[in-house]
């Protein structure tokens, strides 16, 4: 018999808690000092390289394998003593679902419904609702041994689904979608979140995907989360680290504006570039509305790049203007998951 939880699950409190949670195989420690927690309805993504120790976090919190120190809550239940309670409120995906091949995409459905005990009529009408969800409906007699790939993740979408879940943790649910599909599994997956207020926890190496639909982000790098965070204050925090980008565009330019806009506390260095045959790497991406302006105009003006340790914009656009220069044009490069992901995996300032 199951041991009773130790918490009752709690309508407000995070839906996923992990506190100082360590697991080691042998000399190697796969997850060192973890903690997290996600909101009920969240969309969190848990990004990192191979090895980094999603999965063993993973299978902490379903209750497959043991902490080797600190605590684990998901529905306010400890999956290690609870694994069943907690198997029937968690759905799981791991990256390559496993199906009955020679079995339609229904079937395979009533099937994982049976091995729930949903009753078979209640099962039918679960399949067919959620076949129509992930788009599968007119396929829902077909083997699934014919199925493409991303046909085979939505149907492993309606199986986590067909036991209706608090949550729904999904291991590189994307992995060999062509880019259709992706589009379509993370409209699905957005729509889950936000209509069903379905907690989701995704793995995943594919760093603007994660973007596109995560409510927050955690690094994942060698047992560690490094980081952890929406995606404009994980930038905020890159940003501290000291990595600002200044654009502008600027009509009469001078070599006196370039001195006193070096001399700003914080600017690195001043880039300049004239409009006429201007590099990419200058112009800044925003400066659509010059494309209004006459070509006398343009000819006049020049791009401007300060690489600085802080945010520098108005003090570099009121150096402009005192100086007797026109600005055109100003933009504060804003930082994606890429930037960030290069920075803490590939070299970067804690890697
Ligand atoms: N059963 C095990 N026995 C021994 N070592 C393991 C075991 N499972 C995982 N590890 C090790 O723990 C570390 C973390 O592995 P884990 O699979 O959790 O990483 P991951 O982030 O999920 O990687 P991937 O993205 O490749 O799936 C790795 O170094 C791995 O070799």
């Amino acid at each position: 018999m199951e041991a009773s939880p130790w918490t009752a699950p709690d309508a407000t409190g995070p839906i996923i808690e992990l506190k100082g949670l360590k697991k080691r195989y042998g000399e190697q420690m796969a997850v060192s000092g973890l903690n997290l927690s996600v909101a009920k309805g969240e969309i969190f993504g848990l990004l990192g390289p191979n090895g980094a120790g999603k999965t063993t976090t993973i299978l902490m919190m379903l209750g497959l394998t043991e902490p080797t120190e600190g605590s684990v809550r998901v529905c306010g239940l400890d999956p290690a003593r609870s694994p069943l309670t907690v198997k029937r409120r968690v759905g799981y995906m791991p990256d390559d679902v496993g199906f009955y091949e020679d079995r339609t995409a229904l079937d395979n459905l009533l099937y994982t419904a049976r091995l729930n005990r949903i009753p078979l009529e209640q099962a039918r009408q679960l399949a067919d609702r959620l076949l129509e969800r992930v788009g599968l409906a007119e396929a829902k007699h077909k083997k699934v041994g014919a199925f493409s790939r991303g046909m085979r993740q939505r149907l492993g979408i309606a199986d986590v689904l067909i036991k209706q879940p608090d949550i729904v943790i999904l291991d590189e649910p994307t992995l060999g979608i062509d880019p259709e599909g992706v589009r379509e599994l993370l409209r699905l997956i957005r729509e889950l979140s936000r209509q069903d207020g379905l907690t989701v926890l995704l793995s995943s190496h594919h760093l603007h995907q994660v973007q596109q639909i995560c409510d927050r982000v955690g690094l994942f790098v060698r047992g560690e989360l490094i980081a952890q965070g929406d995606v404009p204050s994980l930038a905020r925090q890159l940003d501290q680290d000291g990595a600002v980008t200044v654009e502008l565009a600027v009509g009469g330019w001078n070599a006196r504006l370039a001195k006193t806009l070096a001399s700003l506390p914080g600017v690195k260095e001043v880039r300049a570039s004239e409009a006429a045959g201007t590099s990419e790497e200058t112009e800044p991406a925003d400066a659509t509305h010059l494309a209004a302006a006459s070509d006398e105009e343009k000819a006049g003006t020049t791009f401007v790049l300060l690489a600085c340790d802080r945010d520098v914009a108005s003090e570099a656009a009121a150096t402009v203007v005192q100086g007797g220069g026109r600005l055109l044009a100003l933009k504060r490069k804003q930082y994606g998951l890429d930037d960030i992901y290069h920075r803490y995996f590939e070299g970067g300032a804690r890697a």
